[in-house]
């Protein structure tokens, strides 16, 4: 049995369309995160599954049960805010409870409940603090801690990290992945951060333009996108997508040149599979992420492509040093390491291995699986 389960979800606002059918099949204990860009329906989902918003088509279940008919409050489910949305003339402790309380719970359950909650969050020293007297962090943790006590089938979060600053938001995330781990609860996430997605995520669901892209496991979102949108949606940098064309040399062996001549003369040797071949003189979209980029040296191995390129600019970033090459139609991002000697106006060769590109159908955008990047 599915933790959740979409079918066919349409939602329409007047004559307008923004979910255009979504499946999706959530097991029991997955964490699930909705990504895309803005405007693309991640919240509109989010909050279908609450019962915030009605659906116009399709149907909705929660383990098992059809709740397309059932008001939010009866679906078991627990939602967290990216507002906090803590009521503050409550303390910690009675912002927990109130859920609790309204459920009739014996009042001794409930300071168990709720003590259990604020412990395994850090909260118990602020217990009798209003919100007012809290850090940003802390009320997040507050409003996480009165979800958990309602002890919901599935939690919903709608970028419940937004509103921290950067370290408070590593942090806050390090006890969202804990708590899923120890609770073993299925969750939903939506956010527009991608470290978020890749890390807390059991599978992530691309959405774009209220249509799901790929649903899959970070792993392979990354490094198997589906097509040249998630592609170029995920990972910052993101992947270089570069135009090409199949061809064959006069001995038979396939490789893709690519069409930029600021680029040099690129070939990209290709394995001579079915996939490929079928393909040749078609065009199709390579794709390169910027961390399998390395610059050239004297001792590289002779066995990996390369790509010349002047560098338009370097951001230092701490860790990583990137280079930007701007080309015709496009530019060219290499993630190097903090010690890379390169600068702005430097004429550079990179090289990369063959069997770590992605390659696209021009026409669909779809990835052409082979077994080069199997
Ligand atoms: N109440 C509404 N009436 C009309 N259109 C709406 C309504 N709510 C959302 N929309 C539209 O539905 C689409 C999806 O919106 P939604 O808020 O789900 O996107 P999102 O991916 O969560 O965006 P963001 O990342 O900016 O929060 C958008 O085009 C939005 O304008």
């Amino acid at each position: 049995m599915s933790g959740v389960s979409l079918r066919n979800v349409r939602k329409s606002y007047g004559n307008h369309e923004v979910i255009h059918g979504i499946d999706l099949e959530i097991d029991p204990g997955d964490f699930i995160v909705f990504v895309g860009p803005s405007g693309c329906g991640k919240s509109t989902l989010l909050r279908m599954i609450a019962g915030l918003e009605g659906i116009t088509d399709g149907t909705i279940s929660i383990e098992g049960n059809v709740v397309n008919d059932v008001p939010s409050p009866q679906r078991g489910i627990s939602m967290v805010f990216q507002s906090y949305a803590l009521y503050p003339h409550m303390t910690v402790q009675q912002n927990m409870a109130f859920g609790l309380k309204l459920r009739r719970t014996p009042i001794e359950r409930i300071k168990e409940t709720v003590g259990a909650a604020a412990k395994s969050l850090q909260l118990d020293s602020y217990i009798d603090r209003f919100p007012k007297a809290l850090s940003g962090g802390q009320r997040q943790r507050v409003a996480i801690g009165r979800a958990i006590v309602r002890e919901p089938k599935v939690f919903l979060f709608d970028e419940p990290l937004s509103n921290l600053d950067a370290a408070l938001r590593n942090q806050t995330r390090i006890e969202i992945a804990r708590l899923h781990r120890s609770m073993d609860a299925t969750m939903i996430y939506v956010t527009h951060d991608q470290i978020e997605a890749l890390t807390l995520a059991t599978k992530i669901a691309v959405l774009k333009d209220g249509v799901l892209q790929q649903f899959a496991t970070p792993d392979e979102i990354y490094n198997r996108p589906a097509n040249v949108f998630v592609a170029g949606f995920m990972g910052a940098p993101p992947m270089n997508l570069i135009d090409g064309t199949i061809e064959e040399t006069a001995d038979g062996e396939l490789h893709i040149r690519l069409a930029r001549k600021e680029l040099g003369d690129v070939l990209i040797p290709l394995k001579n599979v079915p996939e490929h071949r079928k393909r040749l003189g078609q065009p199709v979209v390579f794709g390169l992420r910027p961390e399998a980029i390395s610059l050239a040296a004297e001792s590289s191995d002779a066995s990996l492509s390369k790509i010349e390129c002047k560098i338009d600019y370097v951001e230092v970033t701490g860790a990583d040093r990137i280079t930007v090459c701007d080309f015709s139609e496009g530019r060219m991002f290499a993630r190097l390491p903090a010690g890379a000697d390169v600068s702005e106006g430097d004429q550079v060769t990179f090289h990369f291995n063959a069997d770590n590109i992605s390659l696209f159908d021009k026409d669909t955008g779809l990835r052409i699986e082979s077994a080069q990047n199997a």
